[in-house]
């Protein structure tokens, strides 16, 4: 449970904003409104949430309202409600009829965008876009004027998909939670809409994005990546370092409601009535708004056609259709009235005599208790949806039938079939044919059977409910942001200052980087042809870290020995290559450290279909070595990239790595195959063996920072120094051997007495990943470059402008704070002990 703090037992206050306020308001009088319950499956479910939080409702009140006097009168009367009205007024039109319904609505639901009507030029895409975005805004105003801080913020649905971003924008410490009712489209469809990029990417602002189902979250996650070209990961979709989780909460109902009501003597007089009214007939039920995802045409199309084939049943059948008034201002919604209508007299004209009627179709609303009634008496619910968010008829009518356990037929396109299809009856609207046969089984079906199914579904509806949907969104976005606040807090808290004041005062430091995206130039634009460089502006920074006897400078990197020699062959540094598959110093040779028995047979065969990849995907590259190949496609379109990436993988697989011993590892736009086993952690412990060695210092490394843009499975170089590992890694490092032509690296225990990190002297240190295991995280490699020139003059006192930092000529500006001091040439050689046991103070 989410909704107490604990301490002193106050609920969490939640703000549910929505377009729809849970009532609507109906003017009486002069300054005098009367309330009722908004129609919708949207307000139905969150009805079941309210009691759990504090809650304020943030919404449109159903009505236009423009005098200032009326809208204090309204507000207050909506006060008691715990609900705060949004007046949207001369905006509402295009905001709601114009681009919410009549645009993002079809779109959601995979039926395409209107024809613009280029006669009507106050009504057009652009100008029905822009009331959008003004709406959106002003829900924020009303939303600002009410927050508090601590409060959540849950966001509902296709309109209001820019507030998440607005409001981030506002404050971005605010919780937000985003959630949508209706289905999320393939990419191919919502690919049509022309603001799709900025309606996407505001979403994305939100920390925790809920669908009903596996597939609308799929849908979505796919079109991130196809048209912004992020990422989904396991943690949501990542994108500059910032994950939005992605995650799916099926929608529920408060099943007691219905169960309660079905009690009540009112609803068993009625139930009474229509069944005398129905006598000796069976009912199939329908309840729908009039909108066109309903599928109400197909429904009526396939009860005709059971009609026609099967007449024993006509006169002892009747179809009773509640079809709820919905959007009248949007033109696709008065045609698909027009057509319904017109079928309803075809039918009833059909197969109707003077006495009886097959369908019963009512324009209306009903009210709660009749409703209940209807779904109790129904012997069949006919659910014909041609795509629905969930669909919470289905569950209502679930909910009523205890005593009946009448029959479910339902459409295999509503968000409900994947919760409900084990009891129901499944058919694809589309299918007349399907949709007869469908009603013919659910009238002859027997008792045992109907008995089972309803079982089976009665038994998900009471457990699934509306009130445990909302805790479990309520839980996830705590959680979620909680853990993004972790990471949040290590990202914008690189202590900079004692980072470079701790660097100064320690004797033997170790800076291990990573090379990739880390040491190499950045790309200035898309199109540049990538060549790996040095990024020009650490040249002298580097020279100064590596030339500084206290300071042991280590690149990690995946690329291989020649690169890293042309790179930095001139500096005085340790090359760890192929991940630390060769070690150098480079005043000495290349030391190898493969192991003996390492199968590396499958390496020309992948080599094939590395570079078949690469020809055929511009701006990619590829990056061979002994041990591993790693294709890299991030500066290649995002969407072709990753096909492309999914085929190299299928022929890998098919071919080359079929039985190999390898480790296959899909980075964010590389795919690498290396050798099993083989990470920088692991390598790591080898490396610093033969640092100690060569550098033959007896002062313990007191001082490491180390990092880069790893790969997930290279991250274990971030943890090598915490305390419970770094012993147990250390005495265990003794894997070298020597492969033929190469020095190999020396066998030999290192004790932990090598390393004596002080608290906190440990700073690694990962760029633009939202999880890690780096303790801090930064946003790109310029903040590395930043602390590497920091580091560099940290036991400085005097800065030349003709020294190491000449091309930074702020430097000394930037460094006024900076612990100057004199160039210590000070190294107290002594042979290090090896086998010492001291502990380590990490
Ligand atoms: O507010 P309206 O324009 O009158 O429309 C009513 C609601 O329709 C949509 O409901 C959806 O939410 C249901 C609950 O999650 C779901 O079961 C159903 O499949 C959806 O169609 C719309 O998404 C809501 O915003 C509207 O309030
Ligand atoms: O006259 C009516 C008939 C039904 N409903 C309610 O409207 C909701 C419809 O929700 P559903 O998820 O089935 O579809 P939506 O209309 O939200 O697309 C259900 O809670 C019904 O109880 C209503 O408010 N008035």
């Amino acid at each position: 449970m989410v909704s107490y703090d604990g301490s002193c037992g106050k609920r969490q206050r939640l703000l549910v904003v929505a377009n729809r306020l849970p009532v609507s308001a109906k003017r009486t009088g002069e300054n005098t409104w009367s309330l009722e319950m908004s129609p919708g499956g949207l307000v139905s479910g969150l009805l079941g949430v309210a009691d759990e939080f504090e809650t304020k409702w943030v919404g449109w009140p159903g009505v236009d309202v423009y005098d200032a006097a009326e809208k204090n009168a309204l507000s207050k009367s909506l006060a008691e409600m715990k609900c705060i009205p949004v007046f949207l007024e001369e905006v509402f039109d295009q905001y709601y009829n114009g681009y919410c319904n009549g645009v993002l609505w079809p779109i959601l639901h995979h039926m395409g965008l209107p024809q613009e009507d280029h006669n009507d030029t106050n009504k057009t895409l652009q100008t029905q876009y822009d009331a959008y975005k003004k709406a959106n805004r002003m829900f924020l105003d009303v939303i600002i004027e009410n927050y508090e801080e601590g409060d959540l913020v849950w966001i509902h649905d296709y309109h209001l998909m820019f507030l998440p971003q607005y409001l981030k924008e506002h404050n971005n410490k605010i919780k937000i939670g985003w959630f949508l009712h209706s289905p999320f489209p393939s990419s191919e469809v919502f690919k049509t809409l022309p603001s799709r990029s900025e309606l996407l990417r505001s979403v994305l602002a939100a920390d925790l994005l809920g669908f009903h189902t596996y597939d609308f979250a799929s849908h979505f996650e796919r079109t991130c990546t196809r048209i912004l070209g992020v990422e989904g990961t396991h943690e949501g979709i990542v994108d500059h370092g910032k994950a939005t989780r992605v995650a799916v909460f099926p929608i529920g109902i408060d099943p007691n409601r219905f169960i309660k009501a079905c009690a009540l003597p009112e609803v068993r007089q009625q139930m009474t009535e229509l069944k005398e009214r129905f006598a000796g007939k069976k009912v199939i039920l329908g309840v729908d708004r009039l909108d066109m995802i309903k599928g109400i045409p197909q429904k009526f199309l396939g009860f005709e056609k059971f009609l026609e084939e099967n007449m024993d049943w006509r006169d002892k059948v009747v179809l009773v259709q509640i079809a709820v008034p919905t959007r009248n201002n949007v033109p696709e919604y008065r045609k698909v009235k027009t057509q319904v209508h017109g079928l309803v007299g075809r039918i009833n004209g059909r197969f109707g005599s003077v006495s009886s009627l097959p369908i019963h179709h009512l324009d209306c609303s009903v009210d709660f208790n009749f409703l209940c009634a209807l779904y109790a008496i129904a012997d069949v619910m006919l659910v014909t949806s041609l795509r629905d968010g969930m669909n919470l008829v289905s569950y209502e009518f679930i909910a009523c039938q205890e005593a009946k356990k009448g029959v479910l037929v339902l459409s295999e396109f509503a968000g409900a079939a994947q919760s409900l299809g084990a009891g129901a009856i499944l058919v694809n609207p589309w299918d007349v044919t399907e949709v007869s046969s469908a009603i013919k089984e659910a009238l002859n079906m027997p008792l045992e059977e109907r008995e089972k199914r309803h079982r089976v579904n009665f038994q998900y509806v009471k457990t699934h409910s509306a009130k445990k949907w909302g805790n479990d969104f309520i839980s996830e976005l705590h959680t979620f942001s909680e853990s993004e606040m972790k990471s949040k807090k290590i990202s914008l808290g690189l202590p900079q200052q004692d980072v470079v004041q701790r660097y100064s005062k320690s004797n033997n430091r170790l800076i291990i980087l990573g090379f990739f995206g880390t040491l190499t130039e950045p790309m200035k634009n898309q199109n540049e042809e990538l060549e790996l460089k040095l990024n020009p502006e650490l040249k002298g920074t580097l020279k100064a870290l590596c030339d500084d006897p206290k300071t042991t400078v280590v690149v990690m990197s995946r690329s291989g020995k020649n690169i890293l020699d042309k790179i930095f062959g001139e500096y005085n540094i340790w090359l760890a290559a192929e991940n630390g598959m060769f070690l150098r110093d480079t005043t000495g040779e290349w030391m190898t450290n493969i192991p003996e028995n390492m199968n590396l047979d499958w390496v020309d065969g992948a080599k094939n279909v590395f570079n078949y990849f690469t020809d055929r995907t511009p701006r990619s590259f590829f990056e061979e070595s002994e041990t591993s190949l790693v294709w890299n496609y991030e500066n290649a379109d995002a969407e072709f990239g990753r096909a492309q990436a999914r085929d190299l993988l299928q022929y890998l697989w098919a071919g080359p790595i079929s039985n190999a011993s390898v480790d296959v590892v899909r980075g964010n736009h590389s795919v690498e195959v290396h050798a099993m086993g083989e990470t920088k952690g692991a390598a790591l412990g080898r490396i610093l063996e033969e640092i100690v060695r060569k550098k033959s210092t007896t002062t313990p490394i007191d001082y490491v920072f180390c990092s880069g843009y790893f790969l997930e499975k290279d991250e274990d170089i971030y943890t090598f120094f915490t305390p419970e590992v770094v012993s147990s890694k250390l005495s265990h490092e003794t894997r070298s051997t020597s492969s033929s032509s190469n020095p190999s690296l020396k066998k030999k225990n290192l004790s932990t007495n090598v390393i004596d990190l002080k608290k906190g002297n440990y700073f690694s240190v990962a760029i633009g990943q939202a999880h890690t295991k780096a303790r801090y995280v930064v946003d790109s490699s310029h903040d590395v470059v930043d602390i590497l020139h920091k580091l560099a003059v940290a036991d400085t006192t005097i800065a030349t402008t003709s020294g190491p930092f000449s091309e930074r000529e702020d430097y000394q500006t930037r460094n006024a704070n900076a612990d100057w001091k004199p160039w210590i040439n000070y190294v107290k050689l002594r042979e290090l002990a090896i086998g010492d046991t001291e502990p380590i103070d990490v």
